[in-house]
């Protein structure tokens, strides 16, 4: 048995020439640690002779962004291999494949995706990306659908639900997405700029209740296997193919939850666009872009869902006239409320997103955060009453048109 370390790079050199039928035994390896993330280390292993790379990810028993005062559970790493492992039985195409999982150190061995960027980056550099509504339309609705009681069978299901309990990693979702931000937490990191905007969310007690709606459903519903922090940075891309990486909050939750940070995620570059773009036209359409990809994301997830229901359906019950329009317009409302409390969470929470902090222009970056705030906000107060993506696609114009006067 292997005791748990953390390893150097040179650790890490010495542990990949082990590693069976990947490199020869006299290969010359280079190891550097790239990890950008807020948790764990991540080591780029090269053989520049032949050519071959490939990545070490080791979970670290504490919180990297925060140190070791903040202990993390190391079976996260467990977690991340098994759920990479089952996104690859539904898109193979879509996830980085596992070459191996050393539970001992906490420590997945995985492709090497460095020919694609992370897609965040891609955004702030302007990029579009074509395929992208389809593809991660596809991965969510083929995991989403597979993984719930509608696609599975329902007893293996309840044995699934006990393999991704997940606590540790639940709990910072449950403080920093749906607590900390409605009130004067510790855990919060405003800028002064915002501190009125920021006092008068935590006095909005219409507000707080949509919140507590969409955190006990957060708490309480087993629906799917979500990735569980599917953002921009968790998503690997190029022209003609994407990857989702870093699934350690897995765990079983409701599916609006995974669509709605990711379709965050595109708005808070909508709202960043105020710092990055300084040519209008250009602004606008980009932002077009953005808004058009939200919709297809999600029209392509409700088509392939759909069809998977129609075709794969294992429960005879859900077969009932009306029943999947019911369901499908419920993780509707679920994405946009979830949407919101995603955007919100990166403005003054305790993790902020680059696209918003690198502006490097005080009063862009307020303009930036404040219309991420307004389209957060007004996105949870909606979310109940929605029933088209159409009404979460107006609001973030909207919010854009009444802070600047103009159509953005
Ligand atoms: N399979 C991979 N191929 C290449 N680079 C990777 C891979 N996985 C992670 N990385 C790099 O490491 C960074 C952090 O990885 P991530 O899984 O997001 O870690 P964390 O869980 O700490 O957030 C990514 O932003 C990326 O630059
Ligand atoms: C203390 S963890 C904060 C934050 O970090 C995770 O994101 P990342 O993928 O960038 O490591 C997750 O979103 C957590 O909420």
């Amino acid at each position: 048995m292997t005791t748990y370390r953390a390893l150097t790079e040179a650790e890490a050199i010495a542990y990949a020439k082990e590693l069976p039928n990947i490199f020869a035994a006299d290969a010359q390896l280079t190891s550097r640690e790239i990890g950008d993330g807020n948790l764990n280390l991540v080591f780029h292993i090269t053989d520049e002779q032949s050519g071959r790379s490939l990545i070490l990810k080791q979970a670290l028993p504490y919180a990297k962004v925060v140190g070791e005062s903040w202990p993390l559970t190391l079976d996260r790493a467990r977690i991340e291999s098994e759920a990479l492992q089952l996104q690859a039985s539904f898109c193979p195409e879509l996830v980085p494949h596992v070459f191996a999982y050393e539970k001992d150190l906490a420590l997945t061995v995985m492709e090497d995706l460095s020919d694609h960027v992370i897609m965040r980056k891609g955004l702030m550099e302007n990029n579009r990306y074509p395929l992208f509504a389809g593809h991660i339309g596809t991965f969510m609705a083929r995991t989403l659908f597979y993984t719930s009681d509608l696609g599975m069978n329902q007893q293996k299901k309840k044995l699934q639900v006990g393999q991704f309990i997940n606590p540790e990693l639940c709990k910072i979702t449950e403080d920093l997405i749906f607590d900390d931000p409605y009130r004067d937490s510790p855990n919060n990191n405003v800028e002064a700029h915002l501190k009125d905007a920021v006092a008068a969310i935590w006095k909005d007690h219409d507000l707080h209740l949509e919140v507590a709606i969409l955190r006990n459903t957060f708490l309480t519903r087993a629906e799917s296997l979500l990735h569980g922090d599917l953002h921009t940075g968790s998503i690997f891309i190029k022209a003609d193919s994407t990857k989702v990486i870093d699934p350690e909050f897995a765990y079983y939750g409701p599916m609006g939850f995974d669509i709605g940070a990711l379709l965050a995620n595109l708005l808070l570059n909508y709202a960043a666009q105020e710092g990055w773009s300084t040519d209008e036209a250009e602004r606008a359409d980009y932002r077009k872009y953005l808004l058009e990809t939200v919709k297809e994301v999600w029209t392509v997830f409700e088509r392939e869902f759909r069809t998977l229901w129609d075709n794969d359906v294992t429960d005879p019950m859900s077969e009932t006239p009306a029943y999947q329009d019911w369901y499908l317009n419920r993780v509707l409302q679920e994405t946009i409320g979830f949407a919101g409390c995603k955007m919100v969470r990166r403005i003054y929470g305790l993790s902020h997103v680059a696209d918003i902090d690198g502006i490097e222009d005080a009063s862009a970056r307020e303009k930036a955060q404040r219309l991420a705030l307004a389209i957060g906000t007004s996105l949870i107060k909606h979310h109940r009453k929605a029933a088209s993506i159409d009404e979460l696609i107006a609001i973030a114009r909207d919010a854009a048109v009444s802070r600047e006067g103009v159509v953005k």
